[in-house]
């Protein structure tokens, strides 16, 4: 007699319900199906991931928890190393099939890879659709000759030969399968959702972007109703500035976890560009912000190293300072220039920026002002934001720097002049640090250059309530600008010493710098 199929479902990321693959097959002709979701303690911890993408993970997990249980389902939630909740829950529930989403970052493949050898140890069957990314990522770098493609170029040359993503799954049935009677003797399950306190972490989530699939598809639609906007959505315009509201769709968070689709964030976009004759086209256009997070998934997955300096083939080696003042103070908004302490703040406050505002600190940290290794400042952002994501935010931290993808690195942002062209009053300034409000416009942006008086009348005195700038921006960014020559030079000559290819030093698209 064959076994009754009993499904387990892993939620990890992809946390909804729509163009959800592994949902469906664990569905398909199953006795009873359970869905769950492990809370490991790896990520749980403050120095790791901060509380705002936790209480987003937290909501979004709510969320789901409805949504299946509207369908007669339920999401069931538990803590511990999933190497360990695993194994001794699918003996509980003599779980016949494992289904979870592929994923690709390397905390998370190592897990993976042990989990299937322990499922097939117990004789579980285990499938592992695509659904976080546009493309089957392995099959791309396959197309590619075995490589990854090494500029966005290159990548929608590769992506003209595969032609378009396949179209989202179906939804699932209205009336889920449900989990069998065992779930009610399971010890470990949390009844309801523990808060951010239960799990240990001390300080509150002070973002306004809540999580959840319900969230993040009403979020799309609201964009996705101004289908002008849409169509004519162009990187890098658009203001960085702006907070209340942002000017791009704030859908990374959502991305991020999988509450969102890419596959039919991409679709609805491609649906509008068809109604639309004039539409912005890829590299800059929404459709294309899609393809350079598909870009930095497809380069990431396949590039030995990819998250460090040392021994990664396409990264340049670079003899960033290491100053840890120096490093506080532009994580902690205090290097005493206003934009780039208000765009930190919105950092720590929200966990969310603008790109452009991402690449004014970026710049700064790196090879504009403070000459400080890259890998930190991609640490901050993966603890800090909402969206922190391995692949995309290593490629975008080595692009900033002039590590990889971008080789401009004479090209520097102005951390006054940058701010000033968008926002002449400073009102981001002033949303995000007060102490800086009462200035005037005309030295919001350098308010060490208002006068003794202009200070007095601003209720703020420079060095003593507001920092002096940590370097001067002149000196400081022609110093970086030599060394970054410097390092270079010598790592051309390193590679002609060792017949090294050289990593591409191509000319950067026109829509960065
Ligand atoms: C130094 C630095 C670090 C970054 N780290 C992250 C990160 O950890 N996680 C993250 O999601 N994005 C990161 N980005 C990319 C980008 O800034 C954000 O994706 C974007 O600002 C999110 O806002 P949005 O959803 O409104 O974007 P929109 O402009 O509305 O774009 C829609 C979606 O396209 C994708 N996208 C947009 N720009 C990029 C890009 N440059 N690279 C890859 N995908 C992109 C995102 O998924 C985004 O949600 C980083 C950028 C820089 C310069």
């Amino acid at each position: 007699m064959t076994k009754q199929k009993r499904s387990l479902l892993w939620f990890r990321k992809g946390l909804r319900l729509h163009d959800n693959p592994a949902l469906l097959s664990s569905c398909d002709g199953a006795k009873y199906l359970y869905p769950i979701f492990v809370l490991d303690p790896w990520f749980l911890t403050a120095d790791r991931v901060g509380p705002n993408r936790i209480q987003f993970l937290l909501e979004s997990l709510e969320d789901l928890k409805h949504s299946l249980q509207a369908r007669g389902s339920d999401l069931v939630v538990l803590k511990g190393k999933p190497l360990e909740v695993l194994p001794t829950i699918w003996k509980t529930w003599g779980i016949t099939h494992l289904y979870f989403e592929k994923d690709t970052e390397p905390y998370a493949n190592e897990r993976d890879g042990q989990v299937r050898q322990a499922a097939a140890k117990a004789n579980i069957e285990v499938e592992t659709p695509v659904s976080h990314t546009l493309y089957d990522l392995e099959m791309l770098i396959e197309k590619n000759g075995g490589a990854p493609p090494d500029s966005m170029k290159a990548f929608e040359s590769l992506l003209g030969k595969v032609g378009l993503p396949a179209a989202p799954a179906e939804d699932p049935p209205e009336k889920l399968t449900a989990p069998g009677p065992e779930l009610k003797k399971t010890t470990g399950v949390y009844d309801s959702l523990p808060s951010l306190k239960d799990l240990g972490y001390k300080d509150e989530a002070t973002s306004s972007i809540h999580g959840g699939e319900t969230n993040a598809l009403s979020r799309m639609s609201e964009w996705m109703a101004d289908k002008q906007r849409v169509a004519e959505f162009e990187k890098p315009k658009g203001n960085p500035a702006a907070f209340d509201p942002p000017a791009t769709t704030v859908l990374s968070p959502f991305l991020k976890f999988g509450c969102l689709s890419a596959r039919l964030f991409h679709a609805k976009i491609a649906q509008i560009e068809k109604e639309k004759n004039n539409h912005t086209k890829p590299p800059v256009s929404l459709r294309g912000q899609l393809l350079w997070r598909e870009f930095f998934y497809t380069v990431g997955g396949a590039t030995k190293n990819f998250d460090k300096m040392e021994g990664n083939p396409i990264c340049r080696q670079i003899d960033w300072d290491q100053n840890d003042e120096f490093f506080k103070a532009w994580e902690e908004s205090r290097t005493g220039y206003p934009w780039i302490d208000a765009i930190m703040m919105q950092l720590n406050k929200e966990g969310w920026m603008h790109h452009l505002a991402r690449h004014a600190v970026a710049c700064f940290l790196t090879r504009g002002d403070l000459y400080q290794h890259w890998e930190k400042g991609r640490d901050t952002f993966d603890r800090l934001l909402i969206d922190g994501d391995w692949h995309v935010n290593n490629g975008n931290w080595m692009w900033l720097s002039a590590s990889a993808f971008f080789h401009q690195f004479f090209r520097v942002y102005s951390p006054v002049s940058f701010g000033k062209k968008y926002d002449k009053n400073g009102d981001f300034i002033r949303h995000f640090l007060p102490v800086l409000k009462d200035f005037p416009a005309a030295h919001i942006y350098e308010p060490w250059k208002a006068s003794e008086k202009a200070q007095k009348e601003a209720n703020c005195i420079i060095g003593k309530d507001y920092p002096k700038p940590i370097v001067d921006h002149n000196e400081a960014s022609s110093s970086c600008k030599d060394r970054m020559k410097a390092a270079y030079d010598a790592g051309k000559e390193t590679r002609k010493r060792e017949g090294a290819p050289s990593p591409q030093a191509r000319k950067a698209p026109k829509i960065y710098g």
